[in-house]
C-alpha cells in the first residue's frame, strides 16, 4: 500500500526507485513515512484520490528530500575542503569551491545543549529566531507539511557587519533523523502568494543542511555541522561575498550560544 501511495504520489515507477543510491533510496522511504503520517493524520483518505493530499505537499515534501540529501552529499564528500578560518574557541570553517564556480562554507562546532534542544530551537521555533537573532528580521512559516517539512519565508536583517543588505528568503525546510542525530536541510522553493517583494533582493539560501550529533560521553553537548550555500544574488564582488557568508556563520554560532546560556540561566531561575 504505502509504495504505492509513493509511486502515486511522486510518478516513481519501480524500476527507476530500484536503480536508486542507498541515499535516494532512504528518501523515498521517508518520504512513504512522511505520506503515510499525513495520511493517519486523515489528509489522505485513499491513494486513488492522492490529489486532495495537494500536488503541493508532496512537491514540497519531494523538494524538502531532496534537498537534505544533495545537501549532505556536498558536506560529506572529502574531497577540496580548504581551512578558511579558524576560531580560537575551536569553531571552524572549511570552503569549497563547487562546480559552477559557486563557493560553499563547512562550519563545525561544538554547544552546549543536546540534539533534541537544538531541533527545538532551530526547526520547531524557527519562528521565534529573529528575539535571538539580531541578523535575521523576521522568519514566517507559511506552509506545514506533516510533521518534518515547512515552506518558510525568511528575512535578514540589515545590521552594521553586513556588507551586503537585506534580503529574502522563500525556502523548503525539511528535517529528518536517525538514531540520535538529527538533520535539517533546505533549498529556495516558490509560494505563489509570496513573490519577490518590491525593495527586496531575493536570495536562494541551498541545498543546505545543519547535523546535530551527541558527543559520546556528552549527551548535553552537540556538534554542530553547518553547511552554507548560498546566492546572496545582485551586483556584488565574490571578494565581498566570499569574506561575509563565513563571517554570518561565526555570528549565527554566536547568536545561537548566547541563546542557549540565556536560556539555561532563565531555566535556572525558574527552579529557585
Ligand atoms: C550574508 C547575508 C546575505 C545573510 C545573513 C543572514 C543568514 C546567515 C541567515 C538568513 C536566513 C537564515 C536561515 C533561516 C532559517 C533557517 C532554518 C533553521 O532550521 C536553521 C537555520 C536557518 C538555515 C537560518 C541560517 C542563517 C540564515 C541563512
Amino acid at each position: 500500500m504505502l509504495p504505492a501511495v509513493v509511486k502515486l504520489c511522486c510518478g516513481i515507477s519501480y524500476p527507476h526507485v530500484r536503480s536508486m543510491t542507498g541515499l535516494r533510496r532512504a528518501a523515498v522511504a521517508a518520504l512513504g513515512q512522511e505520506l503515510s503520517h499525513l495520511q493517519s493524520e486523515g489528509h489522505i483518505t485513499c491513494p486513488t484520490q492522492s490529489a486532495a493530499v495537494g500536488h503541493e505537499d508532496v512537491f514540497y515534501l519531494r523538494q524538502g528530500e531532496e534537498a537534505l540529501n544533495e545537501a549532505l552529499e556536498i558536506v560529506e564528500s572529502t574531497d577540496g575542503w580548504k581551512l578558511d578560518l579558524a576560531e580560537k574557541n575551536g569553531d571552524v570553517i572549511y570552503s569549497k569551491v563547487l562546480k559552477g564556480n559557486r563557493k560553499v562554507f563547512r562550519l563545525e562546532a561544538e554547544l552546549d545543549a543536546s540534539p533534541e534542544e537544538l531541533y527545538e530551537i532551530l526547526f520547531l521555533r524557527v519562528e521565534e529566531m529573529h528575539r535571538w537573532n539580531p541578523s535575521i528580521t523576521s522568519i514566517r512559516v507559511l506552509k506545514q507539511v506533516g510533521r518534518n517539512t515547512v515552506v518558510t519565508h525568511e528575512v535578514s536583517a540589515e545590521t552594521a557587519g553586513n556588507l551586503i543588505g537585506q534580503r529574502d528568503f522563500l525556502s523548503v525546510r525539511h528535517s529528518s533523523r536517525s538514531g540520535s542525530r538529527v538533520y535539517l536541510g533546505g533549498a529556495a522553493t516558490r509560494f505563489e502568494s509570496v513573490p519577490p517583494q518590491p525593495g527586496f533582493v531575493r536570495a536562494e539560501d541551498g541545498p543546505t543542511c545543519i547535523i546535530l550529533h551527541a558527543l559520546p560521553h556528552h549527551s548535553g553537548k552537540s556538534r554542530f555541522i553547518w553547511l552554507l550555500n548560498m546566492d546572496v544574488k545582485g551586483w556584488l564582488p565574490k571578494s565581498l561575498v566570499n569574506k561575509a557568508l563565513p563571517r554570518a556563520q561565526l555570528d549565527f554560532t554566536k547568536h545561537l550560544r548566547h541563546h542557549l546560556t540565556a536560556q539555561t540561566q532563565t531555566q535556572e531561575k525558574s527552579r529557585t
